[in-house]
């Protein structure tokens, strides 16, 4: 179940160059003032050459698509009506909803030159048809039929209009199936490419919807480099490195706790790495949803959470709920014993791991700051011993000291 945490992690993205739409329309911010030939292109360079550094064919050939776009409407000057311009950047929108149905790769692999290719291909087509097809390629298609509800349309529907459409409701199912940042920031750009166009707005105001979808671009890089700085990839929770900055912004009241899945080693050998994997990552959602605070994956099977400002019993109290739930939440198995024994046993139980639930538990040491433990190292340590009598006393139960 997609939390809504997780759909509000995606909100800034739409935000984002709404608020700088709305700025401009309000003239709160000139963007027209900003030098704008400039700082579009670079801002897209920027997103461009990061989605190389970082794989991300999806950004990094978006970016290079709207540079495109960008060169050949506003710098190149090639486009010789605004229907032939709206035509173009249709295109671009519909490429960018095509893209967000791909899966990210190396820009410079042989997939990503293959991105890339395609959309020239369409700019190469377009240009060399221009002189025969123009009516076919910008002209009107269809005429709306006579209604209260077309009525409100005020033209015709050209192969822009429909290119741009159909560019929205490719984008939509994709980032609905993925509900992926790419996806959402992609989703985003083509909204706007279609709402610019539908208010007839975006053939003059290119370099601000430019700036807006480069920006745009150019943080979804940024935030993808931080992802994989900061954040686990098995469990998808902030992983160690992240723990370490959080640290340097704790006060001098906190509690840490030191979570730990019991017979982990056992579950892995039972049911195979895939299963103690699957273990991982919902004992992570139920850490992150339950611990009363951030929680960070902090190596193997151990977890930290830090509870900032909390005393100890309250601390213990949102722990012991946390354990409750982990202890109670039935795991079904997708798939068991992909253990890289080959033996008849280890074979036998492949494939029949579906439909099985298993259960899993954790124990919890958690120490407070206080007189003894000042740091967050001291505090952690303390957590550690309490860990350890936790094993000791049993397992699946919270011991602090
Ligand atoms: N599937 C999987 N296993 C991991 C991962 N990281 C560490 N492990 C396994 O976690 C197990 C840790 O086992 P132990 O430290 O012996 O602890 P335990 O079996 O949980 O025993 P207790 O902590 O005493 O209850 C090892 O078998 C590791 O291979 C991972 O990312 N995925």
């Amino acid at each position: 179940m997609y939390s809504t945490m997780q759909w509000l992690r995606h909100a800034w993205l739409p935000v984002l160059p709404l608020s700088v739409l709305i700025a401009q329309h309000f003239q709160w911010f000139d963007f027209s003032a900003l030098p704008m030939p400039e700082l579009p292109l670079a801002l897209l360079g920027s997103a461009a050459a990061l989605g190389v550094f970082f794989k991300a064919s999806r950004a990094g050939v978006a970016a290079l698509l709207v540079v495109a776009a960008y060169l050949i409407i506003d710098t190149l000057q090639w486009t010789r009506s605004v229907a032939e311009t709206e035509l173009l950047l249709a295109l671009l929108g519909f490429n960018l909803a095509a893209l967000s149905w791909t899966r990210d790769r190396s820009p410079l692999s042989g997939f990503g030159i293959l991105l890339v290719g395609i959309p020239v291909a369409q700019v190469v087509a377009l240009f060399s048809l221009r002189e025969c097809c123009a009516r076919l390629l910008t002209g009107e298609l269809l005429t709306l039929a006579d209604n209260p509800v077309t009525a409100l349309i005020p033209r015709e529907y050209s192969a822009a209009d429909l290119l741009s459409i159909g560019a929205v409701l490719l984008a939509l199912p994709a980032w609905v199936r993925r509900r992926d940042q790419t996806g959402a920031a992609l989703l985003t750009c083509v909204l706007l490419l279609s709402a610019g166009a539908a208010f007839g707005a975006l053939s003059e105001a290119l370099p601000l919807f430019a700036l807006v979808i480069g920006g745009l671009l150019l943080l979804l890089a940024v935030r993808t480099a931080h992802e994989l700085a900061f954040r686990d990839e098995l469990t998808g929770i902030p992983s160690r490195r992240a723990y370490s900055r959080y640290l340097l912004t704790l006060g001098r009241h906190f509690s840490i706790a030191v979570v730990d899945i019991d017979h982990f080693k056992k579950l892995n050998d039972r049911h195979g790495h895939q299963v103690g994997d699957q273990a991982l990552r919902m004992v992570a959602a139920q850490i992150a949803r339950y611990g009363g605070g951030p929680a960070f994956r902090y190596g193997g099977e151990e977890f930290v959470v830090v509870l900032p400002g909390r005393d100890r019993e309250r601390a213990q109290r949102s722990l012991e709920r946390m354990r409750e739930k982990i202890a109670g939440y039935p795991m079904r198995l997708r798939s068991a014993g992909r253990s890289r024994r080959n033996d008849t046993k280890a074979r036998s139980r492949r494939g029949n791991g579906g439909g099985k639930v298993i259960k899993t538990t954790v124990s919890v040491g958690v120490a407070t700051s206080g007189e003894k433990a000042r740091s967050p190292d001291d505090v952690m340590r303390a957590a550690d011993r309490a860990l350890y009598r936790a094993k000791r006393g049993g397992r699946n139960r919270v011991c602090a000291v």
